[in-house]
């Protein structure tokens, strides 16, 4: 059975084919920024990303005729429970609509849809960014206009959540993981029994990352806010894609400020450690939330890649658990094998 997946980011659109659970083939396409900005909206470019993935199937000699089913990351919905979902004109229009915000990966269900569609093949979604699994306790911030939402890599973190448990001979059902995406954003979060009841926003809480702030003295933000300096708009520009690393260093690449670091430079090394830090410091409230019983701590994404990083973060939390590392992202496989557990019956898709 050969499945499409399809992965939107704000750049480039990474594509992938599968045979059942084998990939055959990958590619990334990059999107230049002066033709994405004639783009009012992330939504409207879908047809302009429809024309370059069919070009490169064609290219690939991969007619769009031979998928038994095609699936997109799932975006910023209203919140929802994991798995996978079917997409169908509401959910495309409702995706359209980005009720939870603009975010590249709305553009997945979009797609699929859509190139589906062409086909008669079903369209999928797999755990949305917006998969949302926290325990009532998990949702009050402080003050009730502010719930805390559930937003992260939920994707990249059940999968590898999944072959961290086959790793140890179970299922991911059957044990308690605390689950650390460590990428452009940051996610922590703490998996009991196939569930993830807890997780900070990696979008605007938790430990600061490369481009984000994570959580900040409230007080002082709001300060910052209204001292006439920034307009709302280049407020969260600071927090969402200017924060962190790149705030304190100039860079949003973890290598170079672990090169200066190396090379001596000393405020390099103290961003570095303050993000493992944040990082451990999460880990260790997320062990509060699982009670202390926590099979083990689970690191991905690119970040894990780096020694100087995985240690540092290990170094501090190896007395609740062991420590795994799955460097890299497994969101190319986590498509492909949401939509082949439906297609092969093992799982009944899920309606949004
Ligand atoms: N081998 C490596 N050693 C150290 N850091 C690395 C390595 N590879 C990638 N990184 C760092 O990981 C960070 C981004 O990770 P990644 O590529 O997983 O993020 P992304 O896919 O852009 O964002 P997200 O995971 O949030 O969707 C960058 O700062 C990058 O420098
Ligand atoms: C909300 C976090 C997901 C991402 O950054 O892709």
């Amino acid at each position: 059975m050969r499945i499409l997946a399809i992965n939107p980011g704000s750049t480039s659109t990474k594509i992938a084919i599968y045979e059942n659970d084998r990939c055959l083939w990958k590619e990334g396409i990059d999107h230049p920024a002066h033709e994405l900005k004639n783009f009012a909206r992330i939504a409207d470019q879908y047809e302009y990303r429809i024309k370059h993935i069919l070009k490169t199937l064609s290219d690939n000699d991969a007619p769009l005729e031979s998928f038994a089913g095609i699936v997109g990351r799932g975006g910023m919905l209203n919140p929802l429970a994991g798995g996978t979902y079917s997409v169908d004109e509401d959910l495309v229009n409702i995706l359209q609509n980005a009720p939870g915000g603009e975010h590249a990966s709305n553009l997945g269900g979009i797609i699929a849809y859509h190139l589906g569609r062409k086909i008669s093949a079903p369209a999928y979604i797999v755990d949305p960014v917006s998969v949302d699994e926290m325990e009532p306790v998990a949702r009050l911030s402080g003050l009730p206009e502010l719930p805390r939402l559930s937003q992260s890599h939920a994707l990249n973190m059940k999968a590898v959540s999944r072959k961290a448990a086959l790793k140890m001979g179970k299922t991911y059902q059957e044990i308690n993981l605390i689950t650390v995406h460590l990428g452009g954003g940051i996610s922590v979060a703490p998996h009991r029994q196939g569930k993830m009841i807890d997780v900070n926003n990696a979008n605007n809480e938790g430990p600061f990352s490369v481009e984000r702030s994570g959580t900040l003295p409230s007080y002082q933000l709001v300060k910052l806010c209204y001292s006439g300096k920034y307009s709302e708009k280049e407020m969260q520009t600071k927090i969402l894609k200017e924060g962190g690393l790149y705030a304190y260093l100039g860079t949003k690449d973890a290598r170079e400020a672990e090169r200066r670091m190396n090379q001596g430079d000393a405020q390099a090394k103290l961003v570095l450690e303050s993000l493992c830090y944040q990082v451990a410091k999460e880990i260790g409230a997320m062990s509060a939330v699982l009670l202390g019983e926590v099979d083990a701590i689970v690191l991905t994404g690119g970040m894990a890649h780096s020694q100087f990083i995985s240690q540092e973060i290990t170094r501090r939390v190896s007395f609740i658990s062991p420590v795994m590392l799955f460097p890299g992202e497994e969101e190319m496989e986590a498509l492909a094998l949401g939509a082949l557990r439906v297609l092969r019956g093992e799982e009944q898709a899920l309606s949004y």
